[in-house]
């Protein structure tokens, strides 16, 4: 299944509470709907609970409750591999290189589970490094070498590789260099285009929602507002002082 042959699965939350310890509720029965080849963009202040709900769709953390639904079929028992297997690709927040490797191995390890067919191995590369010019001539330098941008799309082209269904990206540009950032919206916007599915988590409020097609945003874990972009415009500006005096 590709992200735009049209049959791109959706991914949920249903009521999911979850936290990091015993006793603390850092989710709180939240629900979310990414739908197929749309952008999902998912706001609020800091510590609401953003990051939280990416890693659950993800599978690196588990819900206590409630569950997360694939195509309708309840994946939440399956580890963050499993899920990748199934089409959810996570670019995670901040440097995730493998700074002692080459950028050609950093693909190979991404394109990992194509190894049984070597055809099929080199495709996802030479695609990856031809979608990525950047990279192509720096191929063979250590990954730990490249500039920031070199980096981030070297990420992209890691999370990518396999074609997956949905894209789950948290904070893409936190860290980066300002004339960085608009490299980094760019791609977003490029992948928004080709109709994929994606969730993106980001404190970049009106970068976020000049790409979102849906929002939703979290207030203290639970699920405050949602609804369509167009909705969201005219209120940018009073959410974030709300979010800085909360
Ligand atoms: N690995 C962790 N272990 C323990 N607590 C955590 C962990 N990650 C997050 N938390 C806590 O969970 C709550 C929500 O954090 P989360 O990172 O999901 O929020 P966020 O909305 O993404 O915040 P930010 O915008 O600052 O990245 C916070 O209180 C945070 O301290």
């Amino acid at each position: 299944m590709t992200a735009t042959d049209g049959t791109a699965p959706e991914l949920r939350l249903n009521g999911v509470t979850a936290g990091y310890f015993a006793n603390d509720i850092v989710l709180d029965d939240v629900s979310m709907r990414i739908e197929p080849a749309k952008v999902t963009v998912v706001l609020g202040p800091n510590g609401s609970g953003k990051s939280t709900a990416l890693r659950i769709m993800s599978g690196f953390l588990k819900p206590r409750t409630g569950t997360v639904t694939l195509a309708g079929e309840d994946i939440s028992h399956l580890d963050p591999g499993e899920r990748l297997s199934r089409g959810i690709a996570v670019l995670p927040q901040g440097r995730s290189v493998f700074p002692e490797l080459t950028v050609l191995d950093n693909l190979r390890l991404g394109a990992w589970q194509l190894r049984s067919d070597r055809g099929a191995f080199q495709a996802a590369v030479d695609a990856m490094l031809d979608r990525y010019e950047v990279l192509k001539p720096l191929r063979m330098r250590i990954a730990g070498s490249l500039s920031g941008g070199q980096a981030r799309m070297l990420e992209f082209a890691r999370t990518l590789i396999l074609q997956p269904s949905v894209l789950l990206i948290d904070e893409p540009s936190v860290g980066l260099a300002p004339v960085l950032v608009d490299g980094v919206y760019d791609e977003l916007e490029r992948l928004k285009d080709e109709g994929r599915t994606i969730l993106l988590v980001d404190q970049n409020v009106q970068a976020a929602v000049g790409l979102a097609d849906q929002v939703y945003t979290l207030a203290y874990g639970k699920n405050h507002l949602e609804g369509a972009r167009d909705g969201f415009e005219g209120q940018l500006d009073d959410l974030i002082k709300q979010w800085l005096n909360l």
